[in-house]
């Protein structure tokens, strides 16, 4: 196996079959990801899409996560930043989403621990999603003010708007099963070590056809969904979070995370629930 470590926030590994695997690489923020990571993992999956020798793609994360999705100190700038700044950030991240799923090759997301935010994004974007049975999910931008704009698409398209809706909205936690259930992920398995044997199995059977019939495949998929994810489709989500990114809920909402205090909207104990 061909071992390349990228600079900072990625670690990439090419074997023999041309199976490469992007492993996301900051574990301290629990493979939250920064202009760096998102910089980086767009070059990547470029440069595997355009190389001949490699056959899929497998994302994954390093340590307890897969991934938290976008860095919450990255994402507080935008109060700091223009927003000329927060549009280009949003459109990059869009851009990066955007070579994954049309990435000409099949793509595989190996799920362990947490998939939060951007994280359920990553995996919704690739064509497989694999977790073992200890994982969770949440689309949980509104506990932060913002919403899963850039990767509303791809999770739409992943689980139908109906549980879209009811994954953005109450922004709560889901368990792998319910998971499975709605879609997002095509196997679960009892524990995070069973994962690359799992794994093994779904790449022997992607390698067995023919690599330019599954590129047609994806092509044609990505038209018969919900919604193509066309440029329109990324411009617009990208204006929307770089708006609401500004916003004063957000700025509460990154706030509030990172001093570890409930934002402001959260009831409080006391708060009469049976109040109208
Ligand atoms: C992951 C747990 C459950 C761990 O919860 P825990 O085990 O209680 O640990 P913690 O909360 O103390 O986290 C450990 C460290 O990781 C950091 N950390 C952790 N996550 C992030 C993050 N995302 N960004 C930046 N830092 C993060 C956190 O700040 C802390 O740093 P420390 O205090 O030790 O210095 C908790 O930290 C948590 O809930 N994190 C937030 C996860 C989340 O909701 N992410 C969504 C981000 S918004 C997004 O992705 C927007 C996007 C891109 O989808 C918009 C669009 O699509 O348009």
């Amino acid at each position: 196996m061909t071992n390349m470590t990228l600079p900072r926030t990625l670690q990439l590994a090419v074997d023999a079959r041309g199976v490469a695997r992007i492993t996301m690489n900051r574990p301290e923020v629990f493979n939250a990801f920064n202009e760096l990571m998102i910089a980086e993992l767009a070059q990547a999956v470029e440069q595997l899409s355009a190389d001949a020798g490699v056959r899929l793609i497998v994302l994954a994360g390093a340590g307890k996560a897969f991934s938290a999705g976008a860095d919450i100190q990255w994402m507080k700038r935008a109060s700091e930043a223009s927003q000329e700044e927060n549009l280009q950030d949003a459109r990059r991240f869009a851009k990066m989403l955007h070579l994954i799923a049309d990435c000409p090759k099949p793509t595989l997301a190996l799920v362990q621990g947490l998939a939060l935010g951007g994280g359920v994004g990553l995996a919704a974007a690739c064509d497989i999603a694999l977790a073992s049975a200890d994982a969770k999910f949440a689309v949980s931008e509104a506990r932060f003010g913002i919403l899963p704009a850039v990767i509303g698409p791809y999770v739409v398209n992943a689980v139908g708007p109906r549980q879209a809706r009811r994954l953005a909205l109450t922004a709560s936690r889901i368990t792998a099963e319910q998971a499975l259930a709605m879609g997002l992920l095509h196997e679960v398995v009892a524990t995070a070590a069973e994962l690359d044997a799992a794994l093994e199995r779904w790449v022997a059977e992607l390698l067995l056809n023919g690599p330019l019939a599954q590129g047609e495949i994806k092509r044609l998929i990505a038209q018969l969904e919900v919604g193509p994810v066309t440029a329109e489709v990324r411009e617009l989500t990208a204006q929307t979070i770089s708006r609401v990114r500004m916003g004063e809920e957000a700025r509460q909402g990154f706030a509030a995370f990172l001093a570890k205090q409930p934002a402001p909207w959260v009831p409080q104990a006391g708060d009469d629930a049976t109040k109208n």
